[in-house]
């Protein structure tokens, strides 16, 4: 199914949670909302649901105005960050919950609960088990399994993988992505973590202060942030201070721009511009290394291949050509 907010607001007494809102998102699409904590990204998933009240707006559920239906009445499936699942239910009752609701047979559900399961990977002895039983990660696909149980054909996932280890959420980052492409879903995630978002990902909104700062394909994101924040936000990035950009032969800048270039995008062999500095950091990474050098006026740190091996304080030049450098004026792409 596919989903569109037009100009949708979201209030909390007098303050504005959400406002301005206008996405589209496309069926069988896996649709992020990025953001920091507090930017309104439940509050945004809760007005999808029916758990909020919009204050403006409208919530089109293919074509179909939803703002109005109390949640039931949605068949929207949706997965908290804490799981919320019922501890003292077994992990099958749990699963079956919303079928018993539907008042299917006893049979139909046994059989639809054994199938999702099996789609999260969840054993039969699992099933019989007590939420208390399982590990965060099994908690979590029974959060899975629970939402996929009805069929629905919009799910949303608020920062479902949050609490598990890192391995842990790589490996259910996958295993989402594998389900979503196996069940044709339409699915909304929310992530403050910009690698899920990333890795995950159809198209991202990028939502700041309560409004979308910016919607794009991860490539676009990364390459072509709109704005300062976005920059920002997403993936490392340095600040060419204006103590920098003075040292450099810049006619054709501008003196009320910010300037950033990506860690990747600095180079110890060759470019355009070169600036001479000190080793100030060393990490070693498996495949590079990430420096942080000193320069006149601030820091810059470089993804460099282990090729490059420096000894803190050695003095080295960074390179880097114009043409990466992003350029923003008042906070927006110039
Ligand atoms: N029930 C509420 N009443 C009043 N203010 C609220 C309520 N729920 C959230 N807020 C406020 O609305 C803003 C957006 O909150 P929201 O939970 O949507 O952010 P979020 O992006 O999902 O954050 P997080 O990543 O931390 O979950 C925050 O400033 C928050 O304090």
């Amino acid at each position: 199914m596919k989903l569109k907010l037009s100009d949708l607001g979201v209030n909390y007494g007098n303050f504005e949670a959400a406002r301005d809102i206008n996405l589209n998102i496309e069926a069988n699409e896996f649709f992020t909302l990025l953001g920091p904590s507090g930017s309104g990204k439940s509050t945004i998933m809760r007005a999808i649901t029916g758990f909020n009240t919009i204050s403006q707006g409208q919530i089109l559920l293919d074509n179909h105005e939803i703002s109005q239906l109390p949640p039931e009445k949605r068949a929207i499936g949706m997965v908290f960050q804490n799981y919320a699942l019922f501890p003292t239910m077994s992990v099958y009752d749990n699963i079956a919950y919303g079928l018993k609701l539907q008042k299917m047979s006893t049979q139909a559900i046994a059989a639809r609960v054994e199938a999702v399961a099996r789609m999260v990977q969840l054993s039969s002895d699992n099933l019989k088990k007590g939420i208390s039983e399982l590990s965060g990660g099994q908690q979590q696909r029974v959060a899975i399994a629970r939402s996929l149980a009805p069929n629905p054909s919009l799910l949303l996932l608020d920062e479902p993988l949050s609490n598990l280890d890192a391995r842990l959420r790589v490996e259910l980052r996958k295993e989402l992505k594998r389900l979503q492409r196996e069940l044709k879903m339409t699915i909304i995630y929310v992530t403050h973590d910009q690698s899920e978002a990333l890795t995950l990902s159809d198209h991202i909104a990028v939502i700041h202060d309560g409004r979308v700062e910016q919607i794009g394909t991860p490539k676009a994101i990364y390459q072509t942030p709109k704005t300062e924040f976005v920059a920002n936000f997403i993936g490392e990035i340095n600040l060419l201070s204006s103590a920098i950009v003075s040292h450099l032969d810049t006619s054709s800048w501008q003196e009320d721009a910010h300037y950033y270039i990506r860690p990747e995008h600095l180079s110890f062999e060759a470019g355009e511009i070169a600036i001479n500095g000190t080793v100030l950091t060393k990490e070693y990474y498996g495949v590079n290394y990430s420096y942080t050098i000193a320069i006149p006026g601030g820091t810059m740190d470089i993804l460099a291949d282990t090729q490059f091996e420096y000894q803190l304080d050695d003095m080295v030049t960074l390179f880097f050509n114009r043409a990466h450098v992003l350029e923003f004026v008042g906070g927006t792409h110039g």
